[in-house]
């Protein structure tokens, strides 16, 4: 059966997602234009992979790229509270920027463990990166280290949402778009 049809609802689409993506990028690339340290990307596996990718190919910088794993939904829809490291980073990012790229903000706990982590390594800043930021749900207060920025693609409204590198049970991660199950599928 088609994947498009488990879907109720597209929230962005592709087109809306590409326009975003290359004005985060450029904003990205305006404010680290002078900076002194290196920049290193760093996607957290899985849900950032397509996000990451688009992102850092619109970023006029040299940028290192990496990837962090943590995971606290498995496969269900509500967050353990409790994100587990369970893959850690290649690069040694001691002295340099990093920009952490998310496809979703929602409780907040995968990024609070993952800046406390980031910073415990010394980087000069930890920033975010993410498309999504859903604040209703928000669970913790976020604080970035240095002069880390928050870069947010949309805000998205109370719903759990699919595609475009998000999941539900390991599926709809590669949907081009983002958008909500039929009530049926989440059961
Ligand atoms: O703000 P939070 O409530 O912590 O939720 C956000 C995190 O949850 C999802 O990851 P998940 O644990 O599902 O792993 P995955 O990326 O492998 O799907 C998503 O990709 C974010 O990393
Ligand atoms: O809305 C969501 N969708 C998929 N994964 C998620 N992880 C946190 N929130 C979400
Ligand atoms: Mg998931």
């Amino acid at each position: 059966m088609a994947l498009d049809a488990d879907i109720e609802t597209v929230l962005w689409t592709e087109a809306d997602i590409a326009t975003r993506v290359a004005e985060l990028a450029s904003q990205i690339s305006d404010d680290f234009l002078g900076a002194s340290s290196p920049l290193v990307a760093v996607g957290v596996a899985t849900g950032a992979f397509l996000f990451l990718a688009d992102v850092v190919r619109r970023i006029k910088l040299p940028v290192e790229v990496d990837f962090i794993r943590a995971e606290s939904y498995g496969a269900g829809t509500e967050s353990s509270g409790a994100p587990r490291i369970s893959c850690d980073l290649k690069i040694d990012v001691a002295g340099k920027h990093v920009i952490l790229v998310e496809d979703i903000v929602d409780t907040g706990n995968t990024l609070l463990c993952l800046i406390a982590h980031l910073k415990s390594k010394g980087a000069s800043s930890v920033s975010v990166c993410t498309l999504l930021n859903k604040p209703a749900r928000r669970k913790v207060e976020l604080k970035l280290v240095g002069e880390g920025k928050f870069y947010c693609g949309f805000e998205c409204p109370d719903y759990f949402v699919v595609g475009y590198g998000m999941d539900f049970a390991e599926l709809y991660r590669n949907l081009p778009y983002v958008g909500v199950l039929k009530p049926e599928m989440y059961k």
